[in-house]
């Protein structure tokens, strides 16, 4: 698929011009649907996009917003992408958005991939808007170089829904949305900060070993056309 590289002057920069392009994004989901779904991810590169739109004028009432993956952590762990998410997006204007988390207090995380599927089964068919990080080691959502079940987490013809993954890279065990319930978002997003994290992707453009470096899948194979956010 086609991949687009968005490039910004500064992080403030990026913030502004993603946050605008998602509102827009979700402000006509709305108009033409009458509801907007956004999943977001984790890690430290999103806070600044996340404080952004949660200022944006759209009838956030109307938008779900769900996370790209988690960690198998309780809500209150400095861990918990869910935390990240209710401080620094859930706010403001975007208060009024509902959220459906990825984590849920059962016996194994197994179960808790299960009440999660079940939990979004009603949005993402597909998502208005996906944003997803990558790692320096390439990898995105919790597709994890050599993780455990990182096979069935990137088969395109496997269902939408939610996956567990252990993986040396990825410290707890995770949550995470399936390749197939992302790759055909209405507006799919790396959102990427510093030179470093381009030249992984340049890396990443240069080979095809998606198990060494799963963004590949990614840049390679996602239904959607992949627009790349950057700033240096
Ligand atoms: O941490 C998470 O929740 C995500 O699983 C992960 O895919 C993240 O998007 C990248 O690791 C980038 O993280 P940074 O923005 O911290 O570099």
């Amino acid at each position: 698929m086609t991949a687009t590289l968005h490039e910004f002057a500064d992080a403030a920069a990026l913030a502004a011009g993603l946050a605008d392009e998602v509102a827009a994004r979700l402000g006509s989901a709305i108009q033409q649907r009458g509801s907007a779904s956004i999943a977001v991810s984790g890690g430290s590169t999103p806070k600044r996009f996340f404080e952004t739109l949660s200022s944006r004028d759209i009838d956030w009432s109307k938008v779900t917003v769900t996370l790209v993956d988690e960690r198998f952590v309780p809500p209150d762990s400095d861990r918990s992408n869910h935390l990240l998410v209710a401080t620094h997006l859930l706010k403001d204007k975007a208060a009024q958005a509902a959220f459906i988390p990825l984590y849920y207090d059962a016996p194994t995380i197994e179960d808790a991939a299960v009440i999660a599927t079940e939990k979004t089964a009603g949005i993402g068919n597909p998502f208005d808007v996906a944003i997803l990080g990558m790692g320096g080691d390439g990898h995105t959502a919790s597709f994890f170089p050599h993780g455990n079940n990182l096979a069935r987490a990137l088969d395109l013809s496997g269902p939408r829904g939610i996956l567990t993954m252990q993986a040396e890279g990825a410290g707890e065990e995770r949550l995470t949305f399936s390749f197939a319930s992302l790759a055909d978002a209405r507006f799919l997003v790396v959102h990427i900060e510093g030179q470093g994290k381009k030249d992984v992707l340049e890396q990443a453009k240069a080979g095809s070993d998606e198990t060494d470096m799963p963004i590949r899948a990614v840049l390679n194979r996602a239904a959607s056309p992949v627009e790349i956010y950057w700033a240096p």
